[in-house]
């Protein structure tokens, strides 16, 4: 599973406190604009690490009616977990776990949930909240984006959205750099050809990734690891986000620029924002055309933060000279997607909260949600 960490309430017009301001999108074109609206964080329940022991915090409009539902409420698990969280979860609630529903699947069974746990390959629409029939309280996305869940319709229906924001950063950093060096280096192509009986030597040559300048798009938990990491490997990196602090940037030897300024200077980029309005297809043809001539791309965020189609022109183009991308517009991709079976391009199925450590977790972060579920 993804970890279960303390959970943060996505649709802040539920949340009865105002805590922390996440960012929202607004428009842009080339710029990851966000506007830092009033985000409410709901933490309803907090576990003290070291007694291990939750403390329930229920905020006022929200507590009375949360502590006074007694029934064991019935959870929807529609994709893997990791077992030590399911079990958990069994101890408050009535646990279903049905993987691979399809959308009808899951709106015929909705309406006999009072929670339901995603990872991001379910999609949960308006539709899935219209058959809940307003019994459906709270959508538990076991990791990180949700951008797989309809927070407009969910706010209209009255349901919490819960995700774990920090669970899996290091997982993903880890993947993004795991990507970056496999790229520059050919490692997946040299590979098959060598199952393939060849020994091409001289086609698998590589670049070096010192010295080189590295433009970090999105500086958040992500990002910022994966500057961390890069700035160890002698790379040179910028990084772009309208709402990072400079000095937190500096901190680690960053240089925050606007994005031409790092598309233009990258020789690698590597994404890490979230998909939104904003960031939708925002490596483009004309964004494409500003970059430097044989750049190399890593995306480990959203499929939909690049036109594909642009991006196989641009790799035919040379514009483009790699791109290793874990994360596609459509999950999984057409078989002849163009993308996947481009000769310079490195695919790995959304691996990046796929580790051992990001799925498993502490205790204390499973118990966050399990406990939140239990209203
Ligand atoms: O948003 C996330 O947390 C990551 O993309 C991982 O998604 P997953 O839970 O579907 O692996």
């Amino acid at each position: 599973m993804a970890s279960l960490r303390t959970p943060t309430v996505q649709n802040p017009s539920l949340s009865p406190s105002s805590k922390t301001r996440l960012p929202c999108a607004t428009s842009s074109s080339n710029n990851l604009r966000f506007s830092p609206a009033p985000h409410r964080r709901l933490i309803i329940v907090s576990s003290s690490a070291s007694s291990n022991k939750s403390t329930v915090l229920v905020a006022e409009k929200f507590g009375e009616a949360g502590i006074a539902a007694s029934r064991k409420p019935t959870v929807l698990v529609a994709e893997k977990l990791g077992e030590a969280g399911v079990e958990l979860l069994r101890k408050f609630t009535n646990v279903v776990c049905e993987y691979n529903l399809s959308p009808e699947e899951l709106c015929a069974k909705i309406s006999l949930c009072d929670a339901l746990i995603v990872r991001s390959g379910t999609k949960v629409t308006r539709e899935v909240f219209e058959a809940s029939g307003g019994r459906l309280k709270v959508v538990g996305r076991a990791g990180v984006g949700i951008d797989n869940v309809d927070l407009a319709a969910a706010t209209e229906f009255g349901c919490l959205v819960v995700n774990a924001p920090t669970a899996n950063t290091v997982a993903a950093a880890e993947h993004g750099i795991a990507l970056l060096a496999a790229m520059a280096r050919n490692v997946a192509q040299a590979d098959a050809s060598v199952k393939a009986g060849k020994w091409q030597r001289n086609k698998y040559v590589g670049v070096s990734l010192v010295g080189k300048t590295l433009a970090v798009m999105g500086f958040g938990k992500v990002g910022s690891e994966v500057a961390r990491r890069a700035k160890g490997l002698g790379m040179h990196v910028v990084a772009h986000d309208p709402y990072a602090a400079a000095d937190r940037a500096r901190a680690i030897g960053v240089d925050l620029v606007s994005f031409d300024e790092a598309i233009s200077s990258a020789d690698f980029i590597s994404l890490h924002m979230p998909l939104t309005p904003a960031t939708s297809k925002i490596l483009n043809d004309e964004t494409f055309a500003k970059m430097k001539k044989g750049v190399r791309i890593v995306n480990v965020a959203r499929g939909g933060v690049i036109d594909e189609e642009a991006l196989v022109r641009a790799l035919d183009s040379g514009i483009v000279a790699q791109a290793a991308l874990d994360v596609f517009t459509e999950e999984p991709p057409p078989k002849d997607s163009k993308l996947v079976q481009h000769e310079k391009v490195t695919v790995t199925p959304h691996l990046g909260a796929s580790t051992v450590e990001a799925q498993v977790d502490s205790d204390d972060s499973k118990l966050d949600l399990t406990m939140l579920l239990s209203f």
